[in-house]
């Protein structure tokens, strides 16, 4: 496996580039005897760079839109082209390992396995993705430093706050670069504070490391870190607005968080 770069490496060369495009996305659930329409016919877009945040009511469809762009559950209709492959033609084992290469996900809830420290629930991704041991563990330093950790790695997840535990998850979820990066609701678990930090990284996951990162939310907090908005409602987006002033990231040679 290849050295990887610092964590916040510029991913420069492509910023503002499209990352994936979507088209046509239908998704029906059965419900009893009857069907609901979830997506209905949505196209969306994302770029490298920017941090694009997907707002609407609950079950509007949201989390079910960013599911069908991350390879993670099939649409019944239209096409999804990611990192220049479409998806959904792909056998579901390079479907797979799509997502084990390009994309980072970080949930409301963590995800963290409760008998691992912290700098095991990241170098566990790492090592399954192929990197020796050594390297993952470097790589997984790395990350927990810029997420302000580098002094609780040997933490498990009971002995950390759920701000510290959503810092875990986002360090899992960058070690590896990912070029997709899919958040589902994860300031809602947290106060002020913990949400603004959270959101912070991932201003600089986009801004630093070129990532296209797609955010779930409902908190309006963090509108105002957004490159874009795109609201949906019924499973239709109904606004896709360019937001223009952006907060400055922090400065990329020193951790955001200090330690
Ligand atoms: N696997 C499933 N089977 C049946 N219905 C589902 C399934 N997944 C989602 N739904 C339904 O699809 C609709 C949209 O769900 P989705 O989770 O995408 O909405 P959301 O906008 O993310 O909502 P929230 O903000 O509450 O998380 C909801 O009515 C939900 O109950």
């Amino acid at each position: 496996m290849s050295q990887s770069p610092h964590l916040l490496t510029p991913g420069q060369s492509s910023m503002g580039k499209t990352a994936i495009v979507a088209k046509g996305l239908q998704k029906r659930f059965k419900t009893g005897r009857t069907y609901i329409e979830v997506l209905k016919s949505v196209d969306f877009d994302a770029l490298h760079g920017d941090v694009t945040m997907v707002m609407g009511p609950s079950g509007s469809g949201k989390s079910t839109l960013v599911a069908c762009l991350s390879g993670l559950l099939r649409p019944d209709e239209g096409r999804v082209k990611a990192m220049d492959q479409d998806l959904w033609s792909l056998p579901s084992g390079r479907i797979d390992k799509f997502r084990l290469d390009n994309c980072g996900f970080i949930f409301q809830g963590f995800n963290l396995f409760p008998a691992l420290t912290a700098l095991q629930q990241v170098t566990t991704v790492l090592k399954y993705q192929g990197y020796d041991v050594a390297e993952a563990r470097r790589m997984a330093m790395v990350a927990l430093d810029e997420v302000g950790l580098g002094h609780r790695v040997n933490q498990r997840p009971s002995e950390l706050s759920g701000g510290e535990k959503q810092r875990v998850a986002i360090a899992r979820a960058l070690a590896k670069q990912p070029r997709l990066l899919f958040a589902d609701e994860p300031t809602s678990a947290l106060d002020g504070e913990n949400g603004q930090i959270v959101t912070r990284l991932l201003q600089r996951a986009a801004k630093e490391h070129g990532a296209a990162v797609i955010c779930v939310t409902h908190d309006h907090r963090m509108e105002s870190f957004a490159d874009r908005v795109i609201h949906i409602e019924d499973g239709r987006i109904l606004d896709d607005r360019r937001v223009t002033s952006q907060p400055a990231p922090a400065a990329a040679d020193r951790p955001l968080i200090g330690a």
